[in-house]
């Protein structure tokens, strides 16, 4: 694990890292946010997902996160979107596919399979990093995310509940195998059996649990996303926890759109949901 650069922020110290993944076979950058608390003991981790074409650097320096992170006591911690320079024919032809798109999941079809496999990155091996490496309680881990990292935070707590207790997002696409970004990273990662994505689409998912956040999840969504129709589509996440029975505080907010101004408008909202449950 090498260290790129440190930084002073609100007490606390904002690190990022580049390191050879054994889960993508190529080198990944993270980055680290850790609040004063964390001088004194272990602090709960909060995992940030960002979206398409947004680096480790990304939420760090657009979110806003830090002030409230240092307030709650609450490590961050956010990741590349993908591998990058990898080789592979078509991954930089387009800025919703491929580098900078890895959707969270693990590709299982070649060539893809090979090292899009973010999933295995994120729940895994940056996890057991950051519980190895940083005084972070294994037993308080939250994540959320924007976009395609929404539909990676709301799909992986789905899928391990027992690993992140809390969840929320920021704009998510809701049902990835119903809309084009979705459909397009699926068809290529996953192969054309559609069945296999739906293990992937968080109102999937959803409509097979009952209650699985008791404590409820929080979305926030801005009426003026030039993605919200196509491609984000909240009230099928909506009626799926409805389904579920599953307390869901969806918040639609009018003149914001998809961008970090929106992002970090809500951001202390989202730092101290999280927080609520994370340090009860
Ligand atoms: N084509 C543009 C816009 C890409 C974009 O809007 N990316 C969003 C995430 S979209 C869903 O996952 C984003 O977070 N961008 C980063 C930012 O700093 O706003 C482009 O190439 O940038």
């Amino acid at each position: 694990m090498e260290l790129i650069s440190q930084h002073k922020c609100f007490n606390g110290v904002q690190s990022f890292y580049k390191h050879e993944s054994t889960s993508t076979n190529f080198p990944m950058t993270f980055s680290v946010y850790e609040p004063p608390q964390a001088k004194l003991h272990k602090v709960p981790v909060l995992f940030y997902l960002a979206g398409l074409t947004c680096t480790d650097e990304t939420f760090m320096i657009k979110g806003g996160a830090q002030r409230y992170a240092a307030e709650h006591g609450i490590m961050l911690v956010t990741m590349d979107t993908s591998p990058r320079r990898t080789g592979i024919k078509g991954a930089g032809d387009s800025w919703d596919f491929g580098h900078g798109a890895g959707f969270y999941i693990d590709a299982t079809q070649e060539p893809w399979s090979a090292c899009f496999r973010m999933e295995s990155y994120v729940v895994q091996e940056l996890r057991n990093i950051i519980l190895a490496q940083f005084p972070a309680r294994a037993d308080r881990i939250g994540v959320f995310g924007h976009s395609m990292g929404g539909h990676g935070a709301l799909t992986l707590a789905l899928k391990y509940p027992e690993i992140y207790q809390s969840v929320s997002a920021f704009a998510p696409i809701t049902a990835p195998t119903e809309v084009p970004w979705g459909q397009k990273a699926f068809s290529a990662y996953l192969g054309p059996d559609q069945s296999t994505w739906l293990q992937h689409d968080a109102s999937a998912l959803m409509r097979t649990r009952k209650t699985p956040f008791p404590q409820g999840i929080l979305i926030d969504q801005g009426l003026d996303d030039q993605f919200l129709d196509e491609q984000l589509k909240p009230h099928q996440f909506e009626a799926a926890c409805w389904a579920a029975d599953q307390p869901l505080t969806l918040r639609r907010h009018s003149g914001y759109d998809h961008n970090y101004y929106f992002i970090s408008t809500f951001m202390q909202d989202h730092i101290a949901f999280h927080s609520a449950i994370l340090n009860k």
